[in-house]
């Protein structure tokens, strides 16, 4: 997205764990493309890509909320990885910091409370107990807390945090593993949640342009846009998680059935807790991590929907991708996993 839509850009560094073969494919154009592999928990190497830095655009981060990975490891990638980003910006001189956070800095919570087309400012008791939403709560408060602190040459750092709700789209993983769920089901896929819980999704393209335009305005906008959260939205339609996913799986062949989910809550909610027991249990032999557990299944079964124009107000934010476009694109996406699949 930045090598096509910033005419400004100059040199493109990408930091991550692993890098992927496709990075090839980036430096074939006129910008210079720099892939470094490296880990954000080591200081020393977020502080080498970063120096010489404009902007930083921080989206690493552990996304586990399946049990994988140990509470320690998630604090340790999303919290001191974020703090490592922060203090290589203060030290080497880097003014514009862009965080990529989430929307569960925000909720669900843990009491299953509806958030039903709220904004930035809609009140709602935010409780955390899982680990991944309390490390992006915490990641997302220091990025906040560090706008206006002096970086190198004295100048004011300017942060901002951007929240997006469910991301859909291209190389999204557990919509694979629904399809693929489906298909070994004889392309069915069962209903488990109320058709009327609504769930915020957004497409991964126009995720990906808002954070390009927040680096590009975040320099003249300092004043207006420094230390402030933004929801990432776009026009994708209010639906409920499963009934969200059949926009893609349905013409890919896969059926939803039941109008009404075909188990009791309580029975969803007793194999919910029984996966957790057999991942505690197998956990010496095999890791053992499904998609139902009782965090995952509270957060499909609670209603969290975002409705906000403030992105647009700050920095004219429109979503790059119409909803056509972004299920066409999807869609798309999934024919060809298909195709890979056979
Ligand atoms: N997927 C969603 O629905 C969603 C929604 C809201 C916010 N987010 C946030 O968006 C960001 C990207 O999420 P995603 O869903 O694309 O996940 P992802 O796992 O596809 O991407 C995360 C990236 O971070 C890298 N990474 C992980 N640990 C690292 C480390 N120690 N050092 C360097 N790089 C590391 C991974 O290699 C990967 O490329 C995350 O910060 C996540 O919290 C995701
Ligand atoms: C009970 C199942 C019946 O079909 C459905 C389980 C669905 C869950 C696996 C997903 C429901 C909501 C998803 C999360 C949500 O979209 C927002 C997220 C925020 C983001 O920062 C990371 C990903 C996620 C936690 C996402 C993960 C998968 C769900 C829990």
């Amino acid at each position: 997205m930045l090598l096509q839509q910033e005419p400004q850009l100059r040199e493109l560094r990408i930091f991550d764990l692993h890098l992927g073969p496709w990075l090839e494919e980036l430096k074939t154009g006129p910008v210079q493309v720099t892939a470094i592999q490296g880990d954000v928990t080591q200081a020393h190497e977020v502080a080498a890509a970063v120096a010489g830095a404009h902007v930083v655009i921080h989206t690493a981060g552990l996304v586990d909320v399946f049990g994988k990975t140990s509470p320690e490891t998630i604090h340790e990638v999303n919290v001191q990885g974020t703090r490592n980003v922060i203090e290589a910006c203060v030290q080497t001189g880097t003014r514009f910091l862009v965080y990529t956070s989430s929307m569960e800095v925000v909720g669900p919570n843990i009491k299953g409370q509806p958030f039903y087309r709220g904004n930035e400012n809609t009140p709602y008791e935010a409780v955390h107990r899982h680990p991944y939403p309390c490390s992006k709560a915490l990641a997302e408060q220091l990025v906040l807390e560090a706008n206006g602190r002096k970086v190198l040459g004295g100048l004011p750092l300017v942060t901002c945090a951007l929240r997006p709700t469910g991301i859909y789209g291209e190389g999204h993983q557990i919509m694979r593993d629904f399809y693929h769920q489906g298909l070994r089901l004889g392309g069915r896929l069962f209903r488990a949640i109320p058709a009327s819980v609504e769930h915020g999704r957004v497409y991964v393209g126009n995720v990906a342009w808002m954070h390009v335009l927040v680096a590009r305005e975040l320099e003249h906008r300092a004043a207006l846009m420094g230390g402030q959260v933004y929801f990432c939205y776009d026009n994708s339609p209010y639906k409920s998680y499963e009934d969200f996913n059949m926009e893609f799986l349905g013409p890919c062949g896969l059926r939803l059935v039941g109008t009404r989910p075909l188990l009791p809550y309580w029975l969803l909610l007793f194999l919910a807790a029984l996966n957790v027991l057999l991942q505690w249990l197998l956990r010496p032999l095999l890791l053992y991590a499904p998609l139902l557990n009782p965090y995952t299944l509270a957060m499909a079964n609670t209603t969290f929907t975002v409705s906000t124009d403030k992105a647009r107000r700050h920095f004219g934010y429109e979503p790059l991708f119409s909803w056509e476009e972004s299920r066409t694109r999807t869609i798309r996406w999934v024919q060809a996993v298909e195709g890979s699949a056979q």
